[in-house]
């Protein structure tokens, strides 16, 4: 989780993430849970009967709004905390590269900024949309792996195979079409277990038509993500984990040609139109190296011999409840990836833990 979080911030805000106690990591994880309670579909009357807003906070019985205020009050904090730690840093002359710096550079003029509540959104929203997603993607990767042994162990020769335990994988890799069992291992993760099951709820600007039915303008409309994952007219048998399902025969998997290998999780896992998931290449590509460096290295277990149940938590994003799992260093081969990386990682942070200044990336 660390990781996924530290990349976000490194990329949005280029701020170095000291540890689990950083201060705007707790900002963000607070109101990460008000946003993910906040958006639940069908949970709050006021989403279907807008009117219900003007009642005063102070109406017994009536918690929506106090919570409402609670809750944005955390929200403005996400959106401004990182923002004004950007502009010191600017204002002191030592920013690192960042989506927000280029912003800020790119709409300021005579020392004037424009569109900064804009920038600070939109930068905001990177952070929400970004940080809890992939880790549950990531989870539920874990449990999958526990479960189902036998996809471990298939994607594990696949890597193995490739990389005699020499180095770790790269995206050349995956680019040069080396791993196409892990490719299908990530997409059936997407699949089988949707990280939004029910989307953000969209609203439609104009009448519309689907299929004969006509949809009003103004209407809620809720995506049932979870419902085209288990759809069994594309996926056969779709509350299995199965990643040969996104595979040809030839290549050891169930379809007889390309063309039978039915549709790609990543078209309907992040969304639709103009509001799809902007970050659903990085969580891809997050998902795919979580998976391909951990298989590397590790064998992922069940702890104590215990099953864990696949349960997942509610709200708009979700994860897997907590589990236990073994993980075993797979040799001494395994031991020495991961102990090379180690020095990697201390001198890489070392460069900008140090005082929040150095240099990103030497
Ligand atoms: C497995 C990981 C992820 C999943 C499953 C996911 C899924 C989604 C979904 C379903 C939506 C709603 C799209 C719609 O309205 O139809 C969304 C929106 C969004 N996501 Fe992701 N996402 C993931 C990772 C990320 C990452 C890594 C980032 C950024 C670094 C990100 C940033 C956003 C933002 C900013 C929005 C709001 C877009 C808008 O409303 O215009 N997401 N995501």
């Amino acid at each position: 989780m660390s990781v996924i979080v530290a990349l976000i911030k490194v990329l949005v805000d280029g701020y170095p993430v000291q540890d689990k106690a950083d201060p705007l990591i707790a900002v963000a994880d607070v109101a990460m849970d008000a946003f993910s309670k906040s958006s639940e579909s069908g949970v709050w009357l006021v989403d279907f009967v807008p009117i219900l807003k003007y009642i005063p906070p102070w109406f017994p019985f009536v918690s929506f709004r106090r919570l409402a205020i609670k809750w944005k009050k955390m929200v403005d904090d996400l959106n401004n905390k990182p923002h004004d730690w950007v502009m010191e840093q600017i204002a002191k002359g030592i920013a690192q590269p960042s989506l927000t710096k280029t912003l800020v550079n790119m709409y300021s003029k005579s020392g004037t900024l424009s569109f900064e509540d804009d920038i600070k959104l939109s930068t905001g929203a990177l952070y929400a949309g970004g940080s809890d997603t992939t880790v549950s993607s990531i989870y539920s990767f874990f449990l999958a792996m526990v479960l189902h042994p036998e996809a471990q162990s298939r994607a594990q020769k696949e890597l193995d195979a490739l990389l005699r335990n020499e180095r770790f994988t790269s995206f050349r890799d995956r680019q040069a079409g080396n791993l196409p069992y892990l490719d299908a291992l990530t997409k059936e993760v997407l699949r089988w277990a949707p990280v939004v099951p029910t989307d953000i709820p969209h609203v439609t600007r104009k009448e519309d038509e689907y299929r004969g039915w006509r949809i009003p303008a103004e209407s809620l409309v809720i995506p049932n993500i979870w419902g085209i994952s288990r759809d069994d007219k594309l996926y056969k048998d779709p509350h299995t984990f199965r990643p040969e399902r996104f595979l040809t025969k030839a290549q050891g998997g169930d379809c007889e040609t390309e063309d039978d290998i039915p549709l790609d999780p990543f078209f309907f896992c992040f969304g639709y139109g103009r509001r799809v998931c902007p970050g659903r290449n990085l969580a891809e590509l997050s998902t795919w190296i979580a998976a391909a460096m951990t298989l590397s290295v590790f064998d992922i277990r069940p702890y104590n011999d215990e099953i864990p149940k696949v349960e997942y938590s509610r709200g708009v994003i979700t994860h897997p409840e907590p589990f236990k799992c073994s993980l075993t260093v797979r040799g001494l081969k395994a031991e020495a990836l991961i102990r090379s990386i180690e020095v990697d990682a201390i001198v890489y942070m070392g460069d900008i833990a140090e005082d929040g200044t150095g240099h990103l990336g030497s």
